[in-house]
């Protein structure tokens, strides 16, 4: 047992971009462990989207075919097991999404599998696998391992892993699941799409954030105005999304959304608490600004300057007037 499978993830006729991510993280480790990187995609259109699989360490795409046009999780908990099984995999990657965390846990209940949800770093102690995820709350980060476990069963952060940029040359091939008989979870009746953002913090390259030291919403439209003049996207710690000053698509962390294609992050009275630098590790410079010359965020920012938030926004007000 020392194959990869990757289980992709899509939505109205789309591969999700933690796919491409979860292929990514596998051929990483992919020699190392010794066997070869399968993706299989279920779905009604399941051929359809097999080419938007074939990336650069993609071995073998195997395609199944739903009878159900919706994502069901029984289905999936059925197809992935009988795949896994079937290929002999050592690790199955699965998104930390909604649709993933709905088969997941059951996937690794029925493989009698290791099994560890939110990864963010996967790497190999030898030929074993080790999963680094969040413990208390994230207040701490830590190295998992699976000793005497045949199968490990791992759900991926998005927007952490780097997917592979050169196309593939995998084999497609159908493989048969019998899926008729499986009894499904519901009645699926609708999607409801998100209410749409008015900033993408995950595409955004040049963010400039504020934290709880903004103290009110009142404050808030003094550092809009900084932003756009900057060209920077507003973004936010927790508390500022928390209190209502700002919509939630512009907090940025671990339970916001994670700044994966920022090279420039102007962290004003912020802290750094490790949920908000989970939303930064992909930034190539951060400057920060805080009255507390203690203050975490100090530890990670490339300049640093121990200044007022206030009387910095208005001498660069003076200075653009
Ligand atoms: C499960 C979980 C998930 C979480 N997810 C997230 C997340 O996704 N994103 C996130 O941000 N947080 C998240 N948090 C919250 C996180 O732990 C922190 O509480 C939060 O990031 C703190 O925000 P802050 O830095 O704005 O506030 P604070 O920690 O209160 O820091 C304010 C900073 O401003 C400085 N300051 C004050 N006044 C000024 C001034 N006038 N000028 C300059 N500096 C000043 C202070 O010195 C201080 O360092 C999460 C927590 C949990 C438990």
């Amino acid at each position: 047992m020392t194959g990869i499978l990757v289980v992709a993830e899509h939505f109205d006729g789309l591969l999700r971009d933690v796919t491409l991510e979860m292929i990514g993280a596998a051929a990483s480790i992919k020699d190392g462990l010794g066997g070869p990187l399968t993706v299989v995609v279920i779905g009604h259109d399941a051929e359809a989207l097999a080419n938007a699989a074939n990336r650069e360490g993609v071995d073998e795409i195997v395609t199944v075919a739903s009878p159900d046009s919706h994502f069901d999780p029984a289905l999936y908990e059925e197809a992935v097991c009988t795949v896994a099984e079937a290929r002999q995999a050592r690790l199955v990657l699965i998104g930390h999404t909604a649709a993933g965390m709905a088969f997941g846990p059951a996937v690794a209940a029925r493989l009698g599998s290791g099994f560890a949800s939110d990864v963010f770093g996967l790497s190999l102690e030898g030929a074993e696998p080790i999963a680094s995820r969040g413990g208390y709350g994230g207040k701490v980060a830590m190295d998992l391992a699976f000793p005497d476990k045949p199968v490990i069963v791992l759900t991926l952060r998005g927007a952490t892993f780097k997917a592979p940029e050169e196309a593939g040359n995998a084999s497609i091939v159908p493989f048969a699941v019998e899926l008729d008989a499986v009894p499904g979870t519901g009645r699926h009746i609708d999607y409801l799409p998100a209410p749409p953002a008015d900033v993408d913090i995950g595409k955004a390259e040049f963010i400039l954030s504020v934290g709880r030291a903004v103290q009110e919403d009142k404050n808030l439209p003094q550092f809009a105005a900084l932003a756009e003049r900057l060209g920077a996207t507003l973004g936010c710690s927790r508390p500022v999304a928390d209190s209502g000053w700002l919509p939630k698509a512009h907090q940025v962390g671990q339970s916001g959304t994670i700044a994966s294609n920022c090279s420039l992050y102007l962290a004003l009275g912020i802290s750094g608490a490790v949920q908000h630098l989970a939303g930064m590790k992909h930034v190539d410079t951060i400057i920060a600004v805080n009255t507390d010359p203690e203050a975490p965020i100090f530890n990670v920012a490339d300049h640093g300057a121990c200044v007022d938030i206030f009387e910095l926004a208005e001498a660069l007000e003076r200075e653009f007037n």
